[in-house]
């Protein structure tokens, strides 16, 4: 008898162009030795250049893959990705209340690295107010945490300012993304623990326009290390080297915001 294989579920859209969304969450899963299922709820016209349509998938078939999901596997971890306009995410925050999914990461995707927005302005309420009191941990980049706090973040103070307010929103651990801190030689994200511990990760900034799909990736992978067991600062920690890894050993795809190389591997990594 083997032992039950590690599983994993994403919750987003998809990107034809195979660099963002469940494409990125996949192969990072896969590349992090855990299975991955997935429930799309949103199906994307999209390469590196930007987005050229998408459409959300019917409530009806969200249900559905849910229930085919949770009848059958043993999910220890899931995240959510792109999740489109109101009535999407009112119909995962349904069903992820309804079956038991395992830790709960939530990535609040708004706009794409193009410019095209993921998530219609008015969901951006249902999701504050109903999807964040569920999550475990939530990886918003610098835009997505102004939006859910209102706050103005323009340095490394207003970002801890922002983690504290949004742990009064619900969220058990918080991440705030420093990645679009252009100005900076560092990208450095924020963390604040449920126990009230915080602390940094930093990484040199990497200049480069193959970054489409980072916080998919960095959040897929603290997605499958919490499905291994790791505690949420191990599973940060290990996601914040791979994403970086990720970035810098760079592939040629495309003629926009490249895919990141999820093949890289890091030092010190056991897997
Ligand atoms: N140029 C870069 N060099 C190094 N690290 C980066 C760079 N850009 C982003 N990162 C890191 O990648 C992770 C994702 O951050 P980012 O702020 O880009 O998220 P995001 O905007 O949600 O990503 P995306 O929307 O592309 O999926 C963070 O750990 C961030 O520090
Ligand atoms: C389906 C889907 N999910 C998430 C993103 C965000 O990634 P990025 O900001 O790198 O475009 C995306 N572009 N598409």
């Amino acid at each position: 008898m083997v032992n039950e294989t590690v599983q994993t579920l994403t919750i987003a859209g998809t990107d034809s162009g195979g660099g963002a969304g469940v494409m990125a969450d996949i192969k990072t899963m896969q590349m992090r030795h855990v299975f991955s299922a997935a429930v799309i709820v949103a199906v994307t016209a999209q390469n590196t250049i930007g987005v050229q349509d998408f459409m959300p998938i019917p409530k009806k078939l969200i249900d559905e893959q849910f229930a085919s999901v949770a009848d059958d596997l043993k999910i220890r971890a899931c995240k959510t990705g792109m999740l489109a306009d109101v009535a999407t995410v009112e119909a995962v925050v349904e069903n992820l209340k309804k079956y038991d999914l395992g830790t709960l990461t939530v990535d609040p995707v708004m706009v794409a690295k193009g410019g095209a927005h993921l998530l219609s302005e008015d969901a951006i309420k249902t999701v504050r107010e109903q999807l964040l009191p569920l999550a475990d941990i939530l990886t918003p980049n610098l835009p997505e945490a102004e939006e859910l706090t209102g706050l103005k973040i323009a340095n490394k103070d207003q970002m801890i300012d922002a983690a504290k307010k949004l742990q009064d929103l619900g969220v058990k651990n918080v991440l705030i993304k420093g990645g679009h801190q252009t100005e900076s030689k560092e990208s450095a994200d924020f963390i604040l623990l449920e126990s009230g511990k915080s602390f940094w990760v930093s990484s040199p900034r990497i200049d480069t326009v193959r970054t489409h799909g980072t916080g998919d990736t960095l959040s897929s992978c603290i997605t499958a290390e919490i499905a291994k067991g790791a505690d949420v600062e191990t599973a940060i920690r290990i996601g914040k080297k791979y994403v970086q890894a990720t970035i810098a050993n760079g592939i040629q795809v495309g003629h926009g915001h490249g895919p990141l190389n999820h093949w890289a591997t890091f030092e010190g990594d056991g897997e």
